[in-house]
């Protein structure tokens, strides 16, 4: 079963993928219980951010994304590169929107870059009259993202953000790696947990759960390494490998395991913000053909 059973719609080309994108953050966010992140339950491993301020960002957010489907289908027939320096002012002036709407705080600035490269793709895809499924998105993406890590962290002179003193520092590449990718993570362990979990029956809350678990035990999140260092991130990522291994678990059994979870790792200041955005992204691939 797909998200368009779920949804009672038609497939998925007939959906907008920049209103697909604002519902993958509203998804996410809403989703509850998530391990030291904001949802409805409580503020994860933050002080400085709410539910509410999440939904305000998301707000100033949503209405860029046309845009970045705007600029990939303007400079589809050009180079991907192109594309990139098209969308990059967009995504710059997206922040500060975002920055605007909370106060200076950061809630999306990953998910604005993951998800404003997949708006593109798509718009480039269009704009090409090629087919949009799951493949051709994440491999458009990876095209306009290719030698990113190299020019932006490899031969990049000065640090001026956390994601390049965290590639400094530990060598980890961060949303651009997985950008350049074409989403790897979200291929390999976010599309097929989602896919396994809704056709063995559980709901689609429980199935984004596990999903999140899935990118948590993989993703090499700098939000994590941030907070947490190595030891930090090693304990992520067999906290959550821990859970899915154990069968059949759901119900209150499993939303009480999270619950612990959530407690541990405020207990220890980790939140992996970056595994939330990939959750994001796989909602919106998942309503994709493969
Ligand atoms: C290319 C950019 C992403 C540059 O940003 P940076 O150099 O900082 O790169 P990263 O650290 O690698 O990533 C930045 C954010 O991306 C998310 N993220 C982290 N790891 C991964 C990963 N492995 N895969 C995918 N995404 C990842 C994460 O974002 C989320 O967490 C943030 C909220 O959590 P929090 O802990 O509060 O974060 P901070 O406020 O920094 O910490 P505190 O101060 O609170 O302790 C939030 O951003 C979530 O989205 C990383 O933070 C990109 O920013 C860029 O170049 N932008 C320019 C314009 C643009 O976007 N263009 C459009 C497309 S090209
Ligand atoms: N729900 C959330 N909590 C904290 N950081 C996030 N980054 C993206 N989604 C998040």
């Amino acid at each position: 079963m797909t998200i368009s059973a779920i949804r009672n719609e038609p497939f998925i080309h007939e959906l907008n993928i920049a209103e697909l994108a604002a519902e993958g953050m509203y998804r996410e966010v809403i989703l509850t219980p998530k391990p030291g992140l904001v949802d409805r339950h409580n503020n994860g491993s933050h002080t400085d951010m709410d539910f509410n301020l999440f939904m305000s960002s998301i707000a100033a957010i949503a209405p860029w994304f046309a845009l970045f489907v705007a600029k990939g289908r303007q400079t589809a027939k050009q180079e991907p590169r192109q594309t990139l320096l098209a969308i990059r002012p967009v995504g710059l002036a997206c922040e500060q929107a975002m920055f605007r709407a909370t106060g200076g705080i950061n809630t999306h600035k990953g998910g604005i870059f993951s998800l404003g490269l997949f708006c593109s793709a798509a718009g480039r895809l269009k704009g090409k009259g090629e087919v949009i499924n799951r493949g051709a998105l994440c491999r458009e993406v990876s095209l306009i993202c290719a030698g990113m890590v190299s020019r932006e962290l490899k031969h990049n002179g000065d640090v001026k953000t956390k994601g390049e003193q965290l590639f400094r520092d530990y060598g980890f590449t961060g949303a651009r790696g997985e950008a350049e990718s074409g989403f790897a993570t979200v291929r390999i362990h976010g599309l097929p947990v989602w896919e396994n979990a809704i056709n063995a029956g559980y709901s689609p809350e429980e199935s984004l759960l596990r999903v999140l678990l899935s990118l948590m035990a993989h993703n090499p999140d700098t939000n994590i390494l941030a907070r947490g260092d190595l030891k930090g991130l090693r304990y992520a990522q067999r906290y959550a490998a821990r859970i899915l291994r154990i069968k059949h678990f759901t119900g209150s059994r499993f939303r009480q395991a999270l619950l612990n979870m959530d407690n541990a790792f405020i207990a220890r200041n980790l939140s992996p913000g970056g595994s939330a955005d990939l959750l994001a992204v796989t909602w919106l691939l998942a309503n994709f053909p493969a």
